[in-house]
């Protein structure tokens, strides 16, 4: 498959430069989700052919599918405890490498298994680099069960915080709920600005009936950013805050 837009061309370049940066032989890989993570995929099975030694944890069952497709070696983290790197997109990132991410449904697999490694990296196209977040819609996962009451507890907390009003579409495939592959629900905030990302990120997961949010604040080390031109930057976000400690492999900030 070859990229067909200047924007796929920037997704290669930033996944291309990950593999070359982050990963090495014997390594335990998280491989994210999304577009610029399936390049990332795609090129790391190209590796794998050339003798590349690794294996990989995926972050959705499309990823799952692509990597065996392609040639990667799975583990889970049932058979694995720590990894060395995830590698995974974004939808949006700031200077801190606080990001939204989930656009693509698969945040809460994203989030475990990020936590579970030592080192995140995450890898953007320039498009996905804002000064403040929030114009991309936040996705927060919530169980099926009394969905709509859910809703409204994350009304009344963003009314708390400030937020006016704020649209709170359930995502929708056609007439039916789009069901992530822990067979959960999605809503889709629409703040506009977030001004305060650590602290929002700390309060949803507080409401019964959220599973995850899409705000993954201190979790990037780095960020890989491709451009169209061929060019990448690397950038060392790794001393921003976080909302919530680790449980696993990562360092608490
Ligand atoms: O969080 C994600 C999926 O849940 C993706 O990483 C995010 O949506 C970015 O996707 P893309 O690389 O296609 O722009």
């Amino acid at each position: 498959m070859e990229p067909r837009t200047s924007q796929d061309t920037a997704k290669v370049v930033s996944g291309t430069a990950a593999i070359d940066a982050y990963v090495s032989d014997g390594m335990i890989i998280g491989l994210g989700s999304g577009t610029t993570s399936h390049w990332f995929v795609r090129k790391l099975g190209e590796a794998v052919a050339g003798g590349l030694d690794v294996i990989g944890v995926p972050t959705s069952t499309g990823t799952r599918d692509l990597a065996l497709e392609v040639g990667v070696p799975l583990t889970t983290l049932e058979d694995v405890e720590h990894l060395d790197v995830t590698i995974d997109g974004a939808d949006e990132i700031d200077g801190d490498g606080a990001m939204i991410k989930g656009g693509g449904a698969c945040l809460l697999w994203e989030r475990i298994v990020a936590d579970a490694s030592r080192r995140m990296v995450a890898v953007v196209d320039e498009s996905k680099v804002v000064e403040t977040l929030g114009a991309f819609p936040l996705p927060i996962e919530i169980v099926p069960f009394s969905w709509e009451s859910t809703r409204r507890s994350v009304a009344a907390l963003l009314e708390r915080l400030g937020y006016r009003n704020p649209d709170l579409p359930l995502r929708m495939n056609g007439h039916e709920p789009v069901v992530t592959d822990s067979g959960n629900y999605l809503i889709d905030a629409h703040l506009q600005r977030i001004l305060d990302p650590v602290a929002l990120d700390g309060q949803l997961n507080w409401i019964p009936g959220v599973v995850e949010n899409g705000l993954f604040t201190g979790i990037a080390d780095e960020m890989v950013i491709g451009r169209a031109d061929g060019t990448h930057e690397i950038r060392d976000v790794s001393s921003a805050p976080s909302a919530r400690p680790s449980t696993t492999g990562r360092e608490t900030k």
